[in-house]
């Protein structure tokens, strides 16, 4: 005891957050170490284990890093990400940026950090969803050729109070299937007489219903047959628990940027 990594929180009293505080506290083999929230939070001050729902763990929410932390895990909103990255390349302190919806300047700006510090940026933190970016690869690997053309469809069903559209996850199956099969058109949704669909785009569809935690299928559709691959989380802790396989790997590393495919081992 005493010399696990101490780990902080970056947006802890969001619906991540909370998880994240929650299962760090949980596992013997970390330790909370700070819990961090806008400069306008009205969960600034209060016990991070109380909004968290598990009564006192003697550590408050502030919005600002002063104590010594070993791995921030960050699931907030772009310019809290973006603002954490700043402090993690400075101090050197590993970073798990889970934060999805950055702009392409946000995102360069988090991705600076790994010259000084391990990162891992990744949109989707859960094993399965990872596991399915593999299998997706290959099946667009495979089916590239296919004489009659296939179209790639990618519907996505999160919760109502996701801010972003489509989902991180989304656009990110996206990349890995128009690396594999050339796509040139990512097309959100379709509405009038767009015409035949053209085998260059890829489709995208956001539902937002309820409280769902969040579902990708991938439709590989071709003449005379189809391929759907679902992956479904059941609780936001599918999410937390690779985090916390993402922060143990980043305390171990040197300065670089990293991926889920290697704290998983999946490459
Ligand atoms: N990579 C992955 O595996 C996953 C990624 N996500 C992503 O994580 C993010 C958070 O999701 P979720 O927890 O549902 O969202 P929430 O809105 O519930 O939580 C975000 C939290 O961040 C806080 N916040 C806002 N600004 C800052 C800041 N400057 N510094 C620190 N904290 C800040 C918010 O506070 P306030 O409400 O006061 O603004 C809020 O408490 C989203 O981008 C989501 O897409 C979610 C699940 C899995
Ligand atoms: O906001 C969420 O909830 C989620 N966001 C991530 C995304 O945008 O891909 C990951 C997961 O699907 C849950």
């Amino acid at each position: 005891m005493g010399d696990q990594p101490l780990v902080g929180v970056n947006g802890a009293s969001g619906r991540m957050g909370q998880r994240v505080a929650v299962l760090v506290y949980q596992d013997p083999d970390l330790k909370l170490g700070a819990a961090l929230e806008s400069e306008s939070s009205p969960a600034l001050g209060k016990d991070v284990g109380e909004v968290a729902g598990i009564g006192p763990v003697g550590l408050n929410i502030t919005s600002e890093l002063t104590d010594r932390v070993d791995v921030i895990i960050d699931f907030s909103l772009p310019a809290g990400l973006v603002k954490i990255a700043g402090v993690c390349a400075e101090r050197q302190i590993p970073l798990v940026a889970a934060t999805t919806g950055l702009t392409p300047e946000q995102r360069n700006e988090v991705l600076t950090a790994s010259q000084t510090t391990p990162l891992i940026l990744a949109p989707n933190m859960s094993v399965a969803v990872n596991l399915m970016m593999k299998l997706v690869r290959e099946a667009a690997h495979s089916l590239k050729n296919t004489p009659s053309g296939v179209d790639v469809e990618i519907i996505e069903r999160h919760h109502r109070f996701k801010e972003d559209a489509p989902s991180g996850t989304a656009l990110h199956f996206g990349e890995i299937i128009a690396d594999e099969m050339g796509q040139t058109e990512h097309v959100h949704g379709r509405e009038g007489r767009p015409g035949p669909r053209p085998v260059c785009e890829i489709g995208y569809h956001a539902l937002r219903t309820g409280d769902n935690v969040g579902e990708h299928t991938i439709v590989f559709g071709m003449m005379g047959e189809t391929i759907d691959l679902t992956v479904r989380g059941h609780t936001r802790d599918s999410y937390v628990y690779g985090a916390l396989m993402a922060a143990k790997y980043l305390t171990t590393q040197k300065a670089g940027l990293y991926t889920m495919a290697d704290v998983l081992g999946l490459n």
